[in-house]
């Protein structure tokens, strides 16, 4: 491993996105690494600080293209592509070199529901970087590629696992999740333009083609042994970050709000990223913007005989870049919240 001065050398891949630019202003604050190549696509050879203004450190940095000889000579590559780019980029570096892909290219297990929901040739799978999921911790340390989970599967499943886990409810899951327009990366869409997006709320994706549906129910499968169903609904909201999301199953049995209460707190009793707020509390994304925390709350309906459950996550921090981070430091064995924090904003 290349280290200089006991830092770890990282470069960063798709710099000038969302995610790149997220997983840079954590490593500013991340004790152990010293940052090398910022790579990008249209904008490479551009000034970082006309790119990313708000990372001020790296503003007389120049934007390098996305090759594997800028990304050669570093310790961790951390890809910010869009889908199908990573595969190419991680086969052309070292066995050794530490590639975390902030894509969904490397996490579905089966290929023919990769090529049903992405409609493309399945890269493979490697280890997914949700360590709250059981034995996931375990894979990650000392790990060399690691696939970051998308933003709504790591909220929808830490919401719902313990129930499911427990076997509190049936593993027959309803989301209904809003996000913040990050979500959808810094490339301009129509949907995404002020006078569609302000004011308004909308649906996309409905009806189980969603592609993170199937990343659900794979990670569900982790924690029974029942078969899983999941109906996943998502929705644009007009703010920047975050992901609300409401989920529920039904019941088994009888089950108390304070039974219910009792499993999660046990099941995140070790966790310092999820947090199940105290009773009567309801998670909000504010709460969480910026931070590597996952708020969560749950009751139970008793009329209506389900388990109902609301998660809040930072997309672009513990939904993406905190997440990335976290797995980097499992992976090399340092302190698992090494330039992650748990403190959000507010108002
Ligand atoms: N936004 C989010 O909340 C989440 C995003 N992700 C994933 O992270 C990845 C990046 O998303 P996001 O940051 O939102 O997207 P953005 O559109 O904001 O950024 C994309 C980045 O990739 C670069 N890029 C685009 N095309 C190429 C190319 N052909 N070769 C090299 N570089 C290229 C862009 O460079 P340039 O600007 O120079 O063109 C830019 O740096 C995606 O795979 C996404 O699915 C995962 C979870 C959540
Ligand atoms: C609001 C919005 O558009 N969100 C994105 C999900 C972002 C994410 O997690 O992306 P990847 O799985 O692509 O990495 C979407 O629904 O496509």
């Amino acid at each position: 491993m290349h280290v200089s001065e006991n830092k770890v050398k990282v470069a960063v891949a798709g710099a000038s996105g969302y995610a790149g630019g997220e997983v840079l202003r954590l490593l500013l604050g991340h004790p152990g690494v010293e940052i090398g190549a910022l790579t990008g696509g249209s904008n490479a050879g551009e000034n970082f600080g006309r790119l990313q203004p708000h990372l001020l450190p790296l503003a007389d940095r120049v934007l390098e293209p996305t090759t594997p000889e800028v990304l050669a000579g570093h310790d961790v590559v951390f890809l910010g592509l869009p889908h199908g780019a990573s595969a190419a980029i991680a086969e052309a570096l070292p066995a050794d070199v530490v590639v975390i892909d902030c894509g969904a290219d490397f996490r579905l297990l089966d290929a023919a529901v990769w090529e049903k929901f992405y409609g493309s040739a399945h890269a493979g799978s490697w280890p997914y970087g949700l360590p709250e999921l059981p034995g996931q911790r375990e894979q990650l340390a000392g790990a060399t590629r690691i696939a970051v989970p998308g933003c709504y599967p790591t909220v929808s499943t830490l919401t719902i696992a313990p129930a499911v886990a427990a076997g509190l409810v049936e593993a027959d899951v309803t989301i209904v999740a809003a996000s913040g327009t990050s979500g959808a990366g810094k490339a301009a869409k129509t949907n995404l333009l002020g006078s569609e997006i302000m004011g308004n709320v909308s649906a996309y994706g409905v009806g189980g083609v969603h592609r993170h549906t199937p990343e659900i129910v794979q990670n569900l499968a982790k924690v029974t042994d029942e078969p899983v169903t999941v109906s996943f609904t998502p929705l644009l909201v007009p703010m920047p970050r975050g992901i609300l999301a409401t989920v529920s199953a039904p019941l088994k049995g009888d089950v108390t709000p304070a039974q219910a209460r009792a499993v999660y707190a046990e099941a995140y009793a070790d966790e310092q990223f999820v947090h199940l707020l105290p009773e009567g509390v309801w998670p909000q994304t504010k709460s969480v913007v910026g931070s590597n925390a996952v708020h969560v709350q749950v009751t139970v309906d008793v009329e209506a005989r389900r388990l109902v459950a609301v998660g809040v996550v930072d997309n672009l921090a513990k939904g993406t870049a905190g997440a990335a981070v976290q797995c980097m430091n499992l992976a090399l064995g340092l302190d698992e919240s090494m330039g992650l924090t748990t403190v959000g904003l507010a108002p």
